[in-house]
């Protein structure tokens, strides 16, 4: 059920120290609470194995607001709001010591035992820490008990049906809320109001007029300090089973009947359910991987993949990828979605284009020249907005056309005025409206689709490295499309802001 407004809650953020939390989780629930989007009834347990004082996660919480808002008005009231416990996650007496401070607080604060417990920690723990929490206790109060799970969820299918398990035998599926950050962004969740409330592209928004839909989402940052888990995971896992397959079931799904969480989840999973699942032998031509060599960003020499700190030097991790989706269904049969992701490439960006079929004739050049096609350009990030690209004619004697733009821009200033996905998403959860988070359904579809690709990856070694960081990734990438007439738009030309 949906509340209206915000209700009392304790929030138990399990992995308080790490570095989620500091960059995402304490500013976004900051900003809830400077909107007055926060329940003054609120409080926030920190857990994780440093022995740290309340003190010191207050000091921590107010860096890292303080880092990302520098005029940040009652801080020292938000602080206050937060406790810690050192915790061991395998043993019983640390879970009750935590509901002993839980239902301290629940008086203390008048959180009618409303309590949300947001794991955001290593993936190992997640089922461990759900069973305790049933086991030790602390869900025994009156009130909702909401199980937010960071992602990954599992590694394959069958370790996400085990974990799923796990979890289910504490928590009923309407109590989950397995986060994709993609879908807390503004125009991710613009995607379906751009569809479903414009009567000029519903109709369209088909087989028989569009020819193809790219969706690209490139980084330029490498792996980080996250070699260790990156190792374990590539871009296929890491990106493709969620971000970029819930952006493909947001573009793909047919209308829903009403706007509740069931009724889009069920639409999403057709979509997924009707993906062309891509066999052994075949995976080649729907499907390239490539992994990042030494080259340069933003004029400064990086390193490889395979150099990076915890990485194997023979690693036959991919850290791009791109592909092409066939959806077998009536809508959007013989329409390719071509995908693509990679770390360490020439631009930061998160883009999808719709590209129409051309018109039957061309009215208005006689010769070699033709006319652009029609695209819409949904900008994600780091420029949120949307652009349609259209034929006008030439200023002049002439009846000659030039392309033409029409440009949406959601943020004249980045960042500053949309609200990060994470306080978007954690509100939700406040809320009840699990409408932004992955249903199980939609993560076993997805995990079963990309099994079949990681499998045979794996049991082949790659020719890597095979692109140089900075670039858009290998070559075999372009040659996906091209063997079809098509061509990747580049993210860096299409910018809402040069319109
Ligand atoms: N960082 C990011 O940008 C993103 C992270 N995620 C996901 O969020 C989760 C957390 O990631 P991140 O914050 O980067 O990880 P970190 O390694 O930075 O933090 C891990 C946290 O878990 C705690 N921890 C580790 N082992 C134990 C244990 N045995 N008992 C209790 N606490 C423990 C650590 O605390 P201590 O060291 O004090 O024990 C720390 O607070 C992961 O699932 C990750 O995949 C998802 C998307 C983006
Ligand atoms: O989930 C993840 O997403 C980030 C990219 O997120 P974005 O919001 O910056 O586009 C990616 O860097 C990370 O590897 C992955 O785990």
């Amino acid at each position: 059920m949906i509340q209206a407004e915000t209700p009392a809650s304790l929030i138990m953020i399990f992995g308080a120290t790490g570095d989620l939390a500091k960059r995402k989780l304490y500013p976004s629930l900051y900003h809830l609470f400077r909107k007055g989007k926060l329940s003054e009834h609120f409080a926030v347990i920190g857990v994780a194995r440093r022995p740290w004082t309340d003190e010191v996660l207050r000091e921590h919480v107010r860096d890292s607001v303080l880092t990302s808002i520098k005029d940040a008005e009652n801080i020292e009231e938000f602080v206050s709001h937060f406790y810690y416990k050192p915790h061991d996650v395998s043993d019983s007496q640390s879970y009750i010591q935590l509901k002993n401070l839980a239902n301290e607080l629940d008086q203390t604060y008048g959180l009618e035992g409303n309590r949300i417990f947001y794991l955001a920690m290593a993936p190992e723990f997640f089922g461990t820490i759900a069973e305790h929490l049933k086991i030790d206790g602390l869900t025994d109060t009156n009130g909702f008990h909401r199980l937010v799970i960071e992602k990954p969820f599992g590694h394959d299918l069958e370790s996400a049906k085990e974990l799923n398990k796990r979890i289910r035998n504490v928590f009923s599926e309407n109590d989950i809320y397995r986060i994709d950050h993609y879908l807390g962004k503004e125009m991710v969740q613009n995607i379906e109001v751009i569809r479903f409330a414009n009567a000029i592209f519903e109709p369209l928004w088909n087989n028989r007029f569009i020819s193809n839909i790219q969706i690209t989402s490139s980084e330029m940052l490498g792996v980080e300090e996250r070699g260790g888990y990156y190792e374990t995971s590539g871009a296929l896992r890491d990106m493709v089973q969620n971000h970029m397959l819930q952006m493909v079931a947001l573009l793909a799904m047919e209308p829903p009947i009403r706007l509740t969480p069931k009724e889009i989840r069920s639409e999403k999973v057709k979509v997924l359910g009707a993906l062309r699942s891509i066999e052994h032998d075949d995976i080649p031509n729907f499907f390239v991987r490539g992994q990042y060599g030494p080259g340069e960003i933003n004029g400064e020499k990086v390193i490889g993949y395979r150099e990076e700190q915890n990485v194997n030097e023979e690693s036959n991790t991919d850290t791009y990828v791109a592909g092409k989706l066939m959806i077998d269904n009536f809508r959007w049969a013989g329409v390719p979605f071509y995908i693509r992701t990679g770390k360490r490439m020439t631009a930061k960006s998160t883009k999808i284009v719709i590209q129409f079929k051309d018109i039957p004739m061309n009215l208005y050049y006689k010769s070699e020249k033709d006319l652009d096609p029609n695209l819409l350009v949904i900008h994600i990030q780091p420029e949120e907005g949307i652009t349609l690209h259209l034929n006008a004619k030439d200023t002049g004697q002439m009846m000659e056309t030039t392309p033409v733009k029409l440009n949406f821009s959601n943020n004249h200033a980045p960042g500053l005025n949309t609200p990060e996905a994470y306080e978007k998403l954690l509100f939700d959860c406040l809320r009840g409206d699990a409408t932004n988070f992955t249903h199980w359904d939609e993560v076993a579809l997805s995990w079963s689709f990309v099994d079949k690709i990681s499998h045979y990856w794996e049991s082949q070694k790659a020719k890597f490295p095979n692109y140089s960081a900075g670039t858009m990734g290998p070559k075999e990438a372009d040659e996906l499309l091209e063997k079809e007439g098509f061509k990747w738009w580049p993210v860096t030309d299409l910018d809402v802001k040069d319109c």
